[in-house]
């Protein structure tokens, strides 16, 4: 493995992504560790405004190839603008989302192939891909249950689609999963909040603590 890592976070809406990276990166602080925490869609302004504009509920006339192509063209500016540097300067990077999302949600459950969204992607960011993955699977009623119980933010465009797409998310992911066995690690996210944190922690610890 190299000194500073690129790890994303990914999986179905209300996983437990943000709650746990924001905990890891408490932890990975307090042992003095350099460590970037950002999101995608978003990070970086312009990045962001593409994120208001594919997740604005109103706009529901997105279609699905624009909805793939935005996703990709905020990936490359924040990639470029935010990630690479930090990389460069030695710091870890915890990303909230990355190309996995788009295999996913636009390859597979929108249904324009896996194989077709790796390659705008390949457009995008050439051949990078993260140094590690954490899977965060969930049963997608339950990871919705969550959102619309805490209320903590905004339904926005995606949330809004059916269970059954959202069902079909995970079983993107699962292929994804094959593609990529080594890179990414499945967590259990219907345990409570606690386990998920020390499980992520225990992998994290090794690499980037003890090494
Ligand atoms: N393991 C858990 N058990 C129960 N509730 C949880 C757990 N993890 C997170 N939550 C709660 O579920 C809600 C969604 O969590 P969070 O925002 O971290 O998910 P997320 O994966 O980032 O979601 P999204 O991708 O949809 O934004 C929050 O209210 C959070 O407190
Ligand atoms: C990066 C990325 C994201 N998505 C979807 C997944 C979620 O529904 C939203 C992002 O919302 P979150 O609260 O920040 O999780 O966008 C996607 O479909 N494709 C992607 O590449």
């Amino acid at each position: 493995m190299k000194n500073n890592l690129f790890i994303t976070f990914e999986g179905p809406e209300g996983a437990g992504k943000t709650t746990v990276i924001n905990k890891i990166i408490a932890r990975l602080q307090q042992q003095n560790i350099d460590v970037l925490g950002t999101r995608e869609p978003g990070g970086i302004e312009i990045a962001e405004k593409i994120r208001e504009i594919i997740l604005n509920p109103a706009h529901t006339a997105i279609d699905e190839r624009t909805e793939a192509l935005l996703y990709a063209a905020a990936r490359s500016q924040h990639f470029f603008e935010k990630v690479e540097p930090a990389l460069k300067e030695g710091k870890h990077v915890l990303c909230d989302r990355f190309i996995d999302s788009s295999l996913a949600y636009q390859g597979y459950a929108r249904g324009i192939g896996i194989d077709e969204v790796l390659s705008i992607n390949e457009f995008a960011i050439g051949k990078r891909m993260p140094d590690l993955t954490f899977y965060f699977d969930i049963n997608p009623a339950v990871g919705l249950a969550r959102i619309h119980a805490h209320n903590e933010r905004e339904v926005n465009r995606l949330d809004n689609e059916s269970l059954l797409f959202h069902e079909k998310v995970r079983k993107g992911y699962y292929e994804v999963i094959k593609r990529y066995p080594n890179r990414i690690k499945v967590v259990n996210a219907e345990q409570p909040v606690e386990k998920v944190i020390d499980e992520v922690w225990e992998i994290l610890y090794e690499l980037v603590v003890r090494k």
